[in-house]
């Protein structure tokens, strides 16, 4: 089977110890922390306060298959000596899909990028305009809130009030597509604290886990893009509130859902707060993804969140103006907050032009998992610099999934030679010119996988 071919020529002697997916998935604590990389586990628990990456991403890895993410955050090769000494056996079979040996495409993308930033002698993850947006975006919602419940003239006028919410809703979106997102990939400074206290502000002006969205974002959907039963932003129920793969069961409350779906997606904030807690402490898993017992600072930002997000959005608005205003103030911002972010992520991926692979029955994708990533990715605007800044740099998705560790700022420069490659190598780069014509794309997609199947009318 490919992904249990050895690491390289000088790999360890031949295996002792042979391991299920269900035995390595008992070693997920910080005392016992096995981990599994193309087909062989290693025994971390000595190396976890060793890593340079910091603990925190190993804790959540420990248990786990973790190639992809141990590929993608890595140069190819370079950890490889480090992670042998810790070598204890081979992984027999796995939960999720696994993903053939690194392409020429793979490697080749990853050598140019590379190279890019040494030419140019630049840090993919230290530039002075992503502290200028931070500083940015937190200006937007500290005066928000301030003018909303402290500033008395617009305190005395609702409407005023209402756009002060509104401005605030968008800048706490604005912390999910940068400091938090940031957070989640390392891909600001080299330096586990900061990128954990900046996870930590969608705890607390969001009111939702940074914890459960790692998972959800880092190590389910970056690593099994569109991937029907693994990727968890496309896992649906049957029937569900909408048709997005062709695999789902048709209902006939699917028809016209362009219309109505989107309208829903303004519940995300208020849904995901939600589950966060079953996914914790009840599910103790994100769909597929398995969730590790937190340790005490994933358990006092979880808690110190939520109690945080309570007293800044309830609690202290309700000593200064009427529950009915707190409540419509409230709702207010997280529609826009919602419909910001869904309305963004949904044209990436969510659209009919890209790919929806599909796992073999042995669990195994037939392509190359850097390939997948451009495949099942659609890009936006690339021009305008309007359009890069208030969606995150989320237009330059392709870049951001093959390099989710490179700094945002950076995605502008380093895509003409991503797309150059793909050219090389035959591979599709999917692409609209606006973000309107991106987002028509999935509301296209909604109305076509809402329609009858064929085979169905036939019956
Ligand atoms: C258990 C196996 C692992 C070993 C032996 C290992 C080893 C290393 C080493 C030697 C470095 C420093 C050099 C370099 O950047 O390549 C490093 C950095 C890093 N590792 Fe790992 N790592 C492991 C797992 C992981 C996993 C699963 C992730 C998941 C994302 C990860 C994320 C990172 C990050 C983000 C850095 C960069 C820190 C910086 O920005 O300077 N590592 N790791």
């Amino acid at each position: 089977m490919i992904f249990n071919t050895p690491l390289n020529d000088n790999a360890p002697p031949p295996p002792v110890r042979k391991f299920t997916w269900e035995e390595l998935a008992k070693h997920n604590t910080p005392e016992d922390a096995f981990i599994a990389i193309r087909g062989n586990v290693y025994d971390i628990t000595k190396f976890i306060k060793k890593h340079p990456g910091g603990e925190d991403i190993l804790l959540l890895t420990a248990g786990k298959d973790a190639t992809q993410v141990f590929e993608t955050y890595h140069e190819l090769g370079k950890p490889d000596m480090t992670l042998k000494k810790y070598y204890i056996g081979i992984l027999i079979n796995n939960e999720l899909p696994t993903f053939p040996e690194v392409s020429d495409f793979h490697r080749t993308v990853k050598k140019r990028v590379e190279e890019y930033f040494e030419k140019n002698q630049l840090d993919p993850k230290n530039r002075i305009d992503i502290w200028i947006r931070y500083a940015f975006i937190f200006g937007a919602f500290i005066a928000s809130y301030y003018a909303q419940f402290f500033v008395e003239y617009v305190v005395d006028r609702t409407w005023l009030q209402v756009i002060c919410a509104i401005g605030m809703g968008f800048s706490l979106a604005q912390i999910g597509l940068n400091q938090l997102h940031d957070g989640t990939h390392f891909s600001v400074t080299h330096n586990p604290l900061v990128w954990n206290i900046l996870g930590a502000t969608h705890d607390f002006f969001n009111g939702a886990s940074n914890l459960v969205w790692q998972y959800q974002h880092g190590l389910g959907h970056h690593i099994y893009t569109n991937i029907e039963g693994a990727d968890p932003d496309v896992v649906t129920s049957d029937p569900d509130v909408r048709r997005i793969k062709s695999t789902q069961q048709w209902y006939s409350h699917y028809l016209y859902q362009q219309f109505f779906v989107p309208l829903l997606y303004g519940l995300l904030a208020f849904k995901v707060r939600i589950q966060d807690i079953n996914i914790i402490y009840i599910m103790k898993s994100n769909d597929k993804i398995r969730v590790n017992p937190p340790n005490t600072w994933h358990t006092t930002i979880f808690w110190g969140g939520k109690v945080f997000f309570i007293f800044y959005r309830v609690i202290v608005p309700l000593v200064i103006v009427p529950a009915t205003k707190v409540l419509i103030l409230f709702v207010v911002a997280d529609l826009v907050s919602s419909y910001w972010l869904t309305f963004t992520f949904q044209a990436n991926h969510v659209v009919d032009e890209v790919e929806w692979p599909l796992a073999d029955d042995k669990g195994f994708i037939n392509k190359d998992w850097a390939e997948m990533q451009v495949v099942t990715t659609q890009d936006y605007a690339h021009d305008s610099a309007f359009w890069t800044s208030i969606v995150g740099s989320l237009n330059y998705q392709t870049v951001h999934h093959l390099f989710p560790q490179v700094s945002q700022h950076h995605y502008r420069d380093i895509t003409p030679i991503v797309k150059a490659t793909c050219k090389e190598f035959g591979i599709r780069f999917y692409y609209k010119d606006t973000f309107w014509d991106a987002f028509s794309s999935h509301l296209n997609h909604l109305r076509l996988l809402g329609m009858q199947p064929i085979e169905k009318k036939l019956d």
